[in-house]
């Protein structure tokens, strides 16, 4: 598979108010095309900092992040962000969420019934085609959460960054949304990153589970690989033996992170 993320000996250290804080330290990870990455760990291990670098909207304090070979300078559509809170415009419909972001992204190159084709697409894509006049507030978390999805997929990303996108979400939209995203990652074949609090979420999703350390100073404890070549299904998923393995290798990883004591 080819790479087209790496992560090498990337630190991220902040200055608070306490003083300096090492969240993230030599971490080293290549990303390949067509797989999903979950980073899993300790609360505040730094698996958001680790987005937000991959995403550009941070530069690393040590190391580098390569994407396609270059260095991340910033922020680009052909990787997006996908936050646990949907982050939609209250004043737009969710036609009009999406179209914003399409526009953004084709509007230099298209002309508008190819960009509406587009915003009409994307939200088909996760079953939303009937909820294109709603405004946020009119909709549920489970469908906000969609159009959030919606929106990010319709700038075709190369790297989709979720991060808990699901987190807020009661159990059976949850698992809906869950069977959403192995269908679309099967039929676009998107590369995804996914921060996770749930482990049976990053064993279910992923095909390799990147498992950080306790913070400060977090650091890659492992991978575990519970999905290569596994079929794009739930159920079918939850039946294999790799899934119990992985499921345990990762549920004791993260009962064996000792507690630290911030510096
Ligand atoms: N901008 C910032 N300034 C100062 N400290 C920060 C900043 N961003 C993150 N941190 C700290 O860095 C560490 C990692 O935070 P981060 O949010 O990346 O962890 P996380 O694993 O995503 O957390 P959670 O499990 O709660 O989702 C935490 O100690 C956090 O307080």
């Amino acid at each position: 598979m080819r790479k087209i993320v790496r992560i090498e000996d990337v630190g991220q250290t902040f200055d608070t108010k306490n003083g300096r804080l090492a969240a993230l330290c030599g971490i080293t990870l290549d990303i390949h095309e067509g797989e999903c990455i979950g980073l899993v760990g300790p609360a505040g291990c730094g698996k958001s900092t680790l987005l937000n670098l991959i995403a550009g909207l941070a530069r690393p304090s040590t190391g580098v992040i390569l994407c396609n070979g270059r260095p991340v300078a910033g922020p680009a559509p052909e990787r997006t962000l996908v936050f646990q809170n949907h982050a939609l415009l209250p004043w737009l419909t969710c036609f009009d969420n999406v179209y914003l972001a399409v526009e953004r992204v084709f509007g230099g190159r298209e002309g508008k019934a190819g960009l509406k084709q587009r915003t009409h697409d994307a939200l088909a894509r996760v079953g939303l085609a009937h909820a294109e006049t709603r405004f946020p507030h009119e909709i549920p978390a489970g469908m906000k959460q969609r159009v959030g999805l919606a929106r990010a997929l319709s700038m075709q990303p190369r790297i989709l960054l979720l991060d808990d996108p699901f987190a807020a979400l009661d159990t059976p939209v949850r698992v809906d949304l869950q069977d959403e995203l192995l269908k679309i990652l099967a039929a676009t074949g998107t590369t995804v990153v996914m921060a996770t609090h749930d482990v049976d979420e990053a064993v279910l999703l992923s095909d390799r589970v990147a498992m950080l350390t306790r913070g400060p100073g977090a650091t890659l404890g492992g991978i575990l690989e519970p999905g290569r070549g596994r079929p794009h299904d739930r159920l079918a998923r939850t039946r294999e033996a790799a899934f119990s393995e992985a499921r345990a290798k990762l549920s004791a990883f993260l009962e064996n992170q000792p507690l630290r004591h911030a510096a």
